[in-house]
């Protein structure tokens, strides 16, 4: 029997009150698949994560993962059922600030079978993040942070991972130490949907690209089209979709 899609959208609406952003958005993510949202600002992606997430519910179409219906599924016992099905977002460098690094991860680790040891894994694989281990959150710095971020996902191992904005405001040396985190993630098995401002960050992580514009996916392609048809992702980078 074939495996059911990790992600799977169709005919998504949602909004903020009157405000209609999304406008029937179809997605379907294989297991085991990268891909990057990409578009220019304003066009929807965070609000696709969000209603991804369960932060913010659809006023129209469905979202199934591995198979099962997750729609309207925005209430506490519901989050608590994706995270089961293994869905896991990383969005705005999320940590508690009042809390050190090694606290927050011992959060997420409380779950797991032996919490100390993926603690312990988390921390090896981020030296900076280890040697800051008794620091308050809220004093890191931005790639700091997003490095504590990447560290709870490994701790809780999901099945499918959503990251609004691997690279913002990031300096390229740190960038590069968490591209080469996601896409390890990815090898032991973590499908992953990255929102991604750097088209160039995105084609260096993914293997397939989704372009967005006034709340809809308009193109899509492989970033190894992508990366021999230069003039194609110019035309997407600036909007013209057709
Ligand atoms: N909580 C909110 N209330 C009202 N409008 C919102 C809210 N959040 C976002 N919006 C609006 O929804 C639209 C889409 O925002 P969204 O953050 O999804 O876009 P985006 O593509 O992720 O943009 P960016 O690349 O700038 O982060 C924008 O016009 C934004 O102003």
């Amino acid at each position: 029997m074939a495996t059911a899609d990790a992600l799977r959208v169709n005919g998504l609406a949602a909004g903020y009150g009157p405000v209609q952003v999304l406008f029937g958005v179809e997605l379907r993510v294989g297991d085991g698949e990268m891909v990057a949202v990409c578009g220019p600002n304003g066009v929807g992606k965070s609000t696709l994560l969000r209603v991804l997430s369960g932060l913010t519910a659809p006023s129209a179409g469905s979202v199934a993962l591995y198979g099962h219906d997750i729609t309207n599924d925005i209430t506490n016992v519901a989050a608590a059922a994706r995270v089961r099905l293994g869905l896991s977002t990383v969005v705005g460098q999320a940590a508690f600030g009042s809390l050190t690094v090694l606290e927050n991860l011992r959060l997420f680790g409380y779950q797991t079978k032996k919490p100390q040891k993926s603690i312990t894994a988390a921390l090896s694989v981020f030296p900076r993040l280890h040697e800051r281990r008794d620091q308050l959150a809220a004093t890191l710095s931005g790639g700091e942070r997003q490095m504590l971020a990447l560290a709870k996902t490994l701790i809780q191992q999901p099945r499918l991972l959503l990251i609004d904005e691997l690279s913002l405001g990031l300096a390229p040396v740190v960038v590069g130490a968490l591209v080469e985190m996601v896409r390890r993630l990815n090898r032991a098995g973590t499908t992953v949907v990255v929102v991604e401002q750097s088209v160039n960050v995105a084609l260096s992580l993914v293997d397939r690209m989704l372009f967005m514009e006034k709340g809809a996916i308009v193109a899509e392609h492989s970033a190894a089209f992508l990366q021999a048809q230069p003039q194609r992702l110019q035309s997407l980078i600036l909007g013209g979709h057709s």
